[in-house]
C-alpha cells in the first residue's frame, strides 16, 4: 500500500486511534504519526507500543502541519479541541473524526474551523467493548463499514482522499448525511447498548436478591448482554448526552413493541409470540448472510482490499 499522507496526527489513543495507528504502520499509509494523550501513561505506553513517532501533552503540538487531523476521543470532548486546535491547523488539512454520533460532532466542531481546512466527520462502524492504548489492532476496520458524513460544501478530493484512507485500513464506505447516520445508529448501536446496560444493571439488583446466582447461572443471553454493557462509561454517556432526539425516537418505538410483547405473554397470544420471533430470526440470518458476523471466527480474516 502507498504513502497517503505525510503526517498523520492521532488526538486521543485509545481503542480506536490505536487501532488507527495499527492500521496505518502496517499499511504504510502515513509518513509519520504524530499524538496527543492527556496522561504521560498513555503517552509512555504509545510510545512503547510504536503506535506514534512522537506524542505531546498538547493537542496542538500533535496537529502541527498534519496533513490529516483524526479526532479520536469521546464526543464529547470534540468542541473543545476544534476550538484549541482550529488555528493552527495547516491549511489544505483534512480535519476528521471518529465519533459515534454525528449531527452533534459537525454542530461543535465547525465553528472552529478556518476557511481553507477541510472538516470532513467519520464513523467507523468498528469497535469492541475494551478501551485504551493496548486494545487496538490492525485488523479492527476490516470488511466493516466506515460511514462519511461530509457537508455539501466539502472540497470532493479531500472526501476522496479521506475514503481511500478508510479503504486502506480495510472498510467500506458509505457517505449520508449526519442525520441518517445519527437515526439509523440509533437503533443498530445506540438502543442496543442502552438496553445491554440496562439489563446488567437490573440483574446487578436483583443480585443481592438471589447472591450471586446471575453471575453463577449467567447463560450465553445474559453473557452476550455483560460484553456489550462493559464497553467505556465515558464514550456511552457522551453517546447518548449528543443523539438526545434520535434515541429518545427510537427508544419510544421500541417501548411500544415491548409492550405489545408483554400483552401477548399476558393473554397468551403465541401467534404473536411466534410472528415476532420469525422475522427477528431472519434479520440474523441476513447479517450473516450478508457477511456482517462479527461474532463468527472468520470474520475479518481477510487482508485489506487494495484500492
Ligand atoms: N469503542 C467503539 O466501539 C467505537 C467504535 C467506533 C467509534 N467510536 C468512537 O471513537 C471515539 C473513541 O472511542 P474509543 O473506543 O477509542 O475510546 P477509548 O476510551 O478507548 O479512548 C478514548 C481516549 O481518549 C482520551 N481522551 C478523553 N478525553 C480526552 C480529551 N479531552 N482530549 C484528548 N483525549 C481524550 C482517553 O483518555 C482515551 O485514551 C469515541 O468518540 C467513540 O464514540 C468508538
Ligand atoms: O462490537 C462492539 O463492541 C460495538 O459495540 C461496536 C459499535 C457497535 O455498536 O456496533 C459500537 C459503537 C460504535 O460507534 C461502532 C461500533
Amino acid at each position: 500500500m502507498t504513502r497517503l499522507f505525510d503526517r498523520v496526527a492521532l488526538i486521543g489513543i485509545g481503542l480506536i486511534g490505536s487501532s488507527l495507528a495499527h492500521a496505518m504502520r502496517k499499511q504504510k499509509l502515513a509518513g509519520e504519526i504524530t499524538g496527543y494523550a492527556r496522561s504521560e501513561a498513555t503517552r509512555t505506553k504509545a510510545l512503547e507500543l510504536g503506535l506514534v513517532d512522537r506524542i505531546y501533552p498538547t493537542a496542538v503540538e500533535a496537529v502541527k502541519n498534519a496533513d490529516l487531523v483524526i479526532l479520536c476521543s469521546p464526543v464529547g470532548t470534540y468542541g473543545a479541541l476544534a476550538q484549541e486546535i482550529g488555528p493552527v491547523l495547516k491549511p489544505g488539512a483534512i480535519l476528521t473524526d471518529v465519533g459515534s454520533v454525528k449531527g452533534a460532532v459537525v454542530k461543535d466542531v465547525l465553528p472552529w474551523i478556518p476557511a481553507g481546512v477541510n472538516f470532513i466527520p467519520g464513523h467507523p462502524i468498528a469497535g469492541t467493548e475494551q478501551s485504551g492504548p493496548e486494545s487496538g489492532f490492525a485488523e479492527l476496520f476490516i470488511n466493516r463499514w466506515c460511514i462519511l458524513t461530509p457537508l455539501p460544501e466539502a472540497d470532493a478530493g479531500a472526501v476522496d482522499r479521506l475514503a481511500a484512507f478508510w479503504r486502506a485500513c480495510g472498510s467500506n464506505v458509505e457517505i449520508m448525511t449526519p442525520e441518517h447516520h445519527d437515526l439509523v445508529l440509533a437503533i443498530t448501536s445506540h438502543l442496543p447498548h442502552l438496553i445491554a446496560y440496562n439489563i446488567v444493571s437490573t440483574a446487578a439488583d436483583l443480585e443481592e436478591v438471589t447472591s450471586s446466582e446471575v453471575i453463577k447461572y449467567s447463560a450465553g443471553g445474559f453473557r452476550d448482554f455483560t460484553r456489550i454493557a462493559a464497553s467505556d462509561p465515558t464514550m456511552w454517556r457522551d453517546v447518548f448526552l449528543n443523539n438526545k432526539d434520535a434515541v429518545l425516537e427510537m427508544l419510544g418505538r421500541f417501548s411500544e413493541d415491548l409492550s405489545a410483547l408483554q400483552r401477548a405473554i399476558r393473554w397468551g397470544d403465541g401467534d404473536m409470540l411466534f410472528d415476532v420471533f420469525t422475522r427477528s430470526r431472519q434479520v440474523r440470518r441476513s447479517i450473516i448472510a450478508a457477511g456482517q458476523d462479527t461474532a463468527s471466527p472468520d470474520f475479518g480474516r481477510g487482508a485489506p482490499k487494495s484500492q
